[in-house]
C-alpha cells in the first residue's frame, strides 16, 4: 500500500529536503503541502499547496502529516491532524511540556499514532542513548549544542530530549561549587535538574551536540555532528512507515530505532 503523505513547511531548510525524499520514495505519495503563504497553486507541476490544514486534509486525505515548520505553528497542526485521523510525524522542535501532555492525551483519546522526533538522525539518537548509559556512572554533565544562526528555539529539542533521557537514570543534583554565582546572567547556561545546557548559534553550523560527562580526573565526551540535512532523511522515511503500524505517542526515535 502506498502511504499518502503531506508535508508542512515545504520551503524550509528541512521541508525542501523532505519533499525530495518523499517524492523519490516509491512507497510514498506526496499528496499535498501546507505552507504559511501561497504564491503558486502547485509545488512543481501537480502537488497542491494549501494554507489551511483542515482544507488540505478534507481535499487530499493524507495518511501522514510530516511537520517541519516552527514552534508557533506545530502544536495546532498536530492537534488538527489527530482530530482528523491523520498520523503526525513531527520534526519541529520547541514544544512546551504542557503541549506535549495535551498531545499525549489527544493520541490516547483518538487512538491515532503520532511520532515526535526531536532528532531524526540515527547518530544523534545513539549519542543520546550513550549519554543516558554513561550518566549512571558519570552523573555530572554539561550539554553543549551548536546550531546555525537561523534557529528560533533554544535550547534545541535534541538537548532537551538528551537531558530528559539522562533524568531517567540520574537523580536531580546541583553541579559546580555549592555557592557559585553568575556575575553575568546566563553564564552557566540553562539548568535542567542541575545539568547545564549551553546553546551556541553561528553561521556555517548545521546541528551539533556534545555531552560532557566529568568525573574525578577524567572527562568523557560524546559528540554528534550533522553536516547536512540529508542526515535526517532516513529517520523521516522510517517514521512515516512505522507510524502506520502504531496507535500511541512515540516521543524520540530511540523507541523505534534501538
Ligand atoms: N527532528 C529533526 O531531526 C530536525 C528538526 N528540525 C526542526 O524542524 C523545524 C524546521 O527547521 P528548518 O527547516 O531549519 O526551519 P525553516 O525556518 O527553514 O523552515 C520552516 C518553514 O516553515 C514554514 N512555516 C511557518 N509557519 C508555517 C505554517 N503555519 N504552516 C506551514 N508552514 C509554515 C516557514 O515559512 P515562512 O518562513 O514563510 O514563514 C518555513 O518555510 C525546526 O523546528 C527545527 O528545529 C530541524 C532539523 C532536524
Ligand atoms: O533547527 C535545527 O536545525 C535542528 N533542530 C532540531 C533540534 O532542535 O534539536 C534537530 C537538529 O538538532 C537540527
Amino acid at each position: 500500500m502506498v502511504i499518502k503523505v503531506a508535508i508542512a513547511g515545504p520551503r524550509g531548510r528541512m521541508g525542501r529536503e523532505a519533499v525530495t525524499t518523499i517524492i523519490n520514495n516509491t512507497e510514498f505519495l506526496l499528496v499535498a503541502v501546507l505552507d504559511s503563504k501561497k504564491e503558486e497553486a502547485f509545488l512543481g507541476d501537480h502537488i497542491p499547496i494549501f494554507t489551511s490544514l483542515n482544507d488540505l486534509i478534507y481535499e487530499t486525505e493524507p495518511d501522514v502529516l510530516v511537520d517541519l515548520t516552527v514552534p508557533s505553528a506545530v502544536y495546532e497542526h498536530t492537534m488538527i491532524a489527530l482530530d482528523n485521523g491523520v498520523r503526525p510525524v513531527i520534526g519541529t522542535t520547541g514544544f512546551t511540556d504542557l503541549q506535549l501532555e495535551d498531545i499525549r492525551n489527544k493520541v490516547a483519546e483518538k487512538n491515532v499514532g503520532c511520532i515526535i522526533a526531536p532528532n531524526f538522525s540515527v547518530g544523534a539518537v545513539l549519542m543520546m542513548k550513550f549519554a543516558q548509559m554513561a550518566a549512571k556512572y558519570l552523573p555530572q554533565i554539561e550539554i553543549i549544542e551548536m546550531h546555525h544562526d537561523q534557529k528560533v528555539d533554544a535550547p534545541s529539542g535534541t538537548a532537551i530530549k538528551t537531558a530528559q533521557m539522562i533524568n531517567e537514570v540520574r537523580s536531580p543534583a546541583k553541579q559546580g561549587h555549592p555557592s557559585e554565582e553568575e556575575t553575568i546572567a546566563g553564564a552557566r547556561g540553562a539548568d535542567i535538574s542541575g545539568m547545564h545546557i549551553h546553546s551556541v548559534r553561528l553561521p556555517g553550523l548545521v546541528a551539533h551536540q556534545q555531552v560532557l560527562l566529568g568525573g574525578e580526573g577524567q572527562l568523557l565526551t560524546l559528540r554528534h555532528d550533522s553536516f547536512n540535512r540529508g542526515s535526517f532523511m532516513s529517520g523521516i522515511e522510517l517514521s512515516v512507515k512505522e507510524i502506520m503500524k502504531r496507535d500511541t505517542l512515540i516521543y524520540g526515535l530511540e523507541d523505534i530505532i534501538l
